[in-house]
């Protein structure tokens, strides 16, 4: 999917991934990351995401990235918080208190912008929607670069696995063998929940989410 391809999606309001309360399988299975209230959750492609009011209120310090500033608008709006708004290059940086989002490219953003903004140590990812947004070519280059950003620090990973031939994307499937391949060299994966998408994806075809653990390996 091109820039392109998002912005129109947010300019035309077209957000069907956007749920209008915190994930479930979040709230679930939260507490096996073991954070810590004070401690730092990195949350790629966020868009406007309910998750992260959620995980601000987990007192942590959430961290995200997403490239639509109409999204990045409306989340601080809708928080009602002000953000001071710093420009970084290519990237643009939101900071309110504990939240601090950055609008721009995934791939441009680098240790440099995150110093900048002065992010410390990043605890944990949580990734929902972000993986499966993005087409298979693009998923290898996506799991190394957020690797590299938050220095292998665990992650919960929310996926889909459903028969590709019956749907297209986005959201992708992304299987339990594709999830090995992108992050088994570097992480012990716990898959823990694979439980069927209720009334199916997009109301069309069966499909599993599953929630996977992700803990470097030493
Ligand atoms: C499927 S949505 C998921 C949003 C959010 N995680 C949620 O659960 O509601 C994917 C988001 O990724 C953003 N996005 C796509 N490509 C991106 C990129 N290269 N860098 C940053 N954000 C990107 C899109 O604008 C969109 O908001």
């Amino acid at each position: 999917m091109d820039h392109a391809f998002w912005h129109s999606r947010w300019q035309n309001q077209q957000i069907g991934f956007h749920l209008d309360q915190a994930n479930p399988l979040l709230v679930s299975h939260f507490h096996h990351l073991a954070l810590t209230a004070g401690q730092c959750i990195f949350v790629p492609l966020c868009g406007k995401s309910l998750d992260i009011p959620w995980l601000l209120d987990q007192g942590l310090q959430v961290v995200g990235i997403e490239l639509s500033p109409l999204a990045v608008k409306a989340l601080f709006q809708e928080l009602a918080l002000t953000p001071e708004v710093e420009e970084m290059g290519a990237i643009t940086c939101y900071r309110a208190g504990p939240l601090t989002v950055f609008n721009g490219d995934f791939f441009a953003l680098s240790q440099t912008q995150l110093k900048q903004a002065q992010v410390g140590q990043i605890d944990a990812a949580y990734d929902r929607a972000a993986l499966v947004a993005l087409p298979a070519d693009m998923r290898p280059r996506y799991s190394q670069h957020l690797t590299a950003l938050t220095a292998h620090a665990k992650q919960l990973l929310v996926s889909f696995d459903y028969d590709q031939s019956l749907q297209a994307g986005p959201p992708f499937s992304v299987d339990s063998q594709a999830v090995q391949q992108l992050y088994g060299k570097d992480f012990k994966l716990s898959l823990l929940a694979d439980v069927p998408l209720a009334g199916g994806l997009k109301g069309k075809c069966p499909a599993q989410e599953q929630v996977w653990l992700l803990q470097a390996l030493s």
